[in-house]
């Protein structure tokens, strides 16, 4: 049998919940054969309230990783957390030499709550070497007014405005999370291709267990993408994927709540709607 081959070059979260060890388990979930190059190690500390500490690896050892995954013949990219501006030109680079299309793009700047993990700068770097290489882009609220250079959207009126405005730095399809802080009734995400707006929507889980959601999410288009979907479909089926794991997240310890990466192949998963907007 052969299994598509999916890669993340992301970070390392101890606690199991986002990063690298989301990617894989979702990987693993829709059926593809997951390989990893590590940015960083995040780790938390459970004498001073699970503060974070990142631990970046040399450029060389990042390189080594990617050179090593992608000589393989991977099928479809995710990139997660990148922690400096040097790693991001070297994934775009990489990424760019690769020449495959299905490269998922999920601009991680700060992890959920309070804990800044980027350095700033990086913004600009992700501009220039990601955006104009992405199939798709997946900025929360927060990244997405940061990549545009946009306030920070609040409406879906502001989220189609700000889509725009990255659909033109090149990412060819943008899909902004409203997610949890989106005022809205639904769990609303924006998807843009350059042409349509579509207004994606799922029940709102009432929970504070969605550690790892936007990673998870992100891994999942990736994979269904290596898998053959069009990228409408591979985004929709994603997100249904994370709306289980979040409608099933457990809690940790009292710090963190992960999502359950395979809830939907055990408990199924929520109808999404979409509506033109
Ligand atoms: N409470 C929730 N109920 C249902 N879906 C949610 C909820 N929170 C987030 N989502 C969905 O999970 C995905 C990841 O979003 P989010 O957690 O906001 O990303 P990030 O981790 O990057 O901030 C999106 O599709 C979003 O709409
Ligand atoms: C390594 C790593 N990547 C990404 C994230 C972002 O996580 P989320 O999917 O919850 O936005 C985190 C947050 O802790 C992290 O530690």
């Amino acid at each position: 049998m052969t299994l598509k081959k999916t890669l993340t070059i992301a970070g390392s979260d101890t606690s199991g919940g986002a990063g690298i060890q989301a990617d894989l388990k979702t990987f693993q979930e829709l059926g593809t054969y997951g390989m990893t190059a590590l940015t960083v190690v995040v780790t938390m500390d459970p004498d001073n309230n699970w503060s974070h500490n990142v631990y970046s690896l040399p450029i060389d050892v990042v390189n080594s990783q990617i050179k090593t995954a992608l000589s393989t013949g991977i099928d479809a990219v995710k990139t997660g957390m990148l922690s400096t501006e040097e790693v991001i030109q070297a994934a775009g680079e990489a990424i760019k030499a690769w020449g495959s299309p299905h490269v998922v793009i999920d601009p991680v700047m700060v992890c959920k709550g309070e804990d800044e993990v980027l350095n700033p700068g990086t913004v600009d770097a992700m501009i220039e070497y990601l955006l104009p290489r992405a199939e798709v882009v997946t900025p929360n609220l927060f990244e997405a007014g940061q990549l545009a250079g946009m306030k920070t959207p609040g409406t879906v009126e502001q989220m189609k405005a700000v889509a725009e405005k990255i659909h033109s730095l090149g990412a060819r399809n943008v899909v902004i999370k409203g997610g949890k802080q989106l005022q809205h009734d639904k769990a609303a995400d924006l998807f843009y291709d350059g042409k349509t707006h579509l207004l994606l929507e799922s029940e709102k889980t009432d929970t504070h267990y969605n550690h790892g959601a936007g990673c998870t999410f992100a891994a999942a288009i990736t994979a269904n993408l290596a898998n053959g979907k069009d990228i409408k479909e591979a985004v929709i089926e994603a997100k249904a994927f994370v709306a289980a794991a979040i409608a099933n997240g457990w809690k940790l310890n009292e710090y963190v709540g992960p999502v359950m990466h395979g809830a939907k192949s055990r408990f199924g998963g929520p109808e999404i709607t979409t509506t033109e907007v």
